[in-house]
């Protein structure tokens, strides 16, 4: 295989050789170590004690590179029972809103082992240069086009012409803002990409410095 989809914590674990090369924005997700609450508070209380976890591979290697020597119980599903069974005490797991945790007694204690997400990911395999190369960078373009569209929307508004400077301020864009004439007088039409999230902000913005008719739409995809 050349290229794939998959969460960063099973690339981690699978030690196969991969490289992640973008990061797709969903299916976000920490590993964590949990156990009872009060039972086990530091990384370095594992020492000795046994760890559940279906990711042996990942918390094999964050084990060592903390310095703490535990026994890995290797579970495929289930993990957040395994201390309530006596089979473990502590485990190493997904978590994301914490639900299956809390409802399992569980509480999480440490940093997270990893941040996961999905992604996409490329064999070692693939020189620079083959064919394999030049579609998976195809891949990656498209992909990374859909990630911004998302992220990103298009907003068009009509401005003074004594305003423009402190409205390209708001809106800088990715590269820079299109400025086009109007027909009516001391009046310019912009465009720019602006962040999803920012846009109710910079839209209350532009009113206030004399911008007028201001629209936003999304976009589909991209090539930026
Ligand atoms: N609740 C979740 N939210 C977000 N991502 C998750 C969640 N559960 C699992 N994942 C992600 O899905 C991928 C597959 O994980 P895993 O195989 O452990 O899932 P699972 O649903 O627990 O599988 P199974 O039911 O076979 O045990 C991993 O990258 C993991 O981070
Ligand atoms: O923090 P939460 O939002 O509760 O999500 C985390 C849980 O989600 C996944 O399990 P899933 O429900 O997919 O089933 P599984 O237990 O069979 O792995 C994962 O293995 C955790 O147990």
């Amino acid at each position: 295989m050349d290229v794939g989809i998959t969460g960063r914590d099973l690339l981690h674990d699978s030690v196969v050789s991969a490289k992640e090369i973008l990061p797709l924005g969903f299916g976000r997700a920490s590993f964590y170590y949990a156990s009872k609450p009060g039972e086990i508070s530091g990384l370095a209380e594992l020492e000795g004690r046994r760890v559940a976890t279906s990711y042996p591979n990942l918390v094999d290697a964050h084990l060592a590179e903390v310095g703490v020597k535990a026994h890995l119980v290797r579970l495929d599903g289930a993990v957040e029972t395994a201390v309530e069974l006596g089979v473990a005490d502590a485990i190493a797991d997904v978590v994301e809103t914490g639900i299956t945790l809390k409802t399992s007694g569980l509480e999480t204690f440490g940093k997270p082992i990893l941040k996961s997400e999905a992604v996409l990911i490329q064999s070692e395999r693939v020189t620079e240069g083959s064919d394999a190369a030049a579609a998976v960078e195809i891949l990656h373009r498209r992909l990374q086009g859909v990630l911004i569209a998302r992220r990103y929307v298009i907003l068009d508004f009509d401005c003074p012409v004594s305003a423009q400077e402190e409205a390209f301020r708001l809106v800088p864009g990715i590269e820079s803002p299109t400025v086009s004439p109007l027909a009516r007088e001391g009046w310019v039409a912009v465009r720019s990409l602006v962040p999803r999230d920012e846009a109710p902000f910079v839209m209350d913005e532009l009113w206030r410095v004399g911008a007028r008719a201001i629209l936003v739409s999304s976009l589909d995809t991209c090539r930026i």
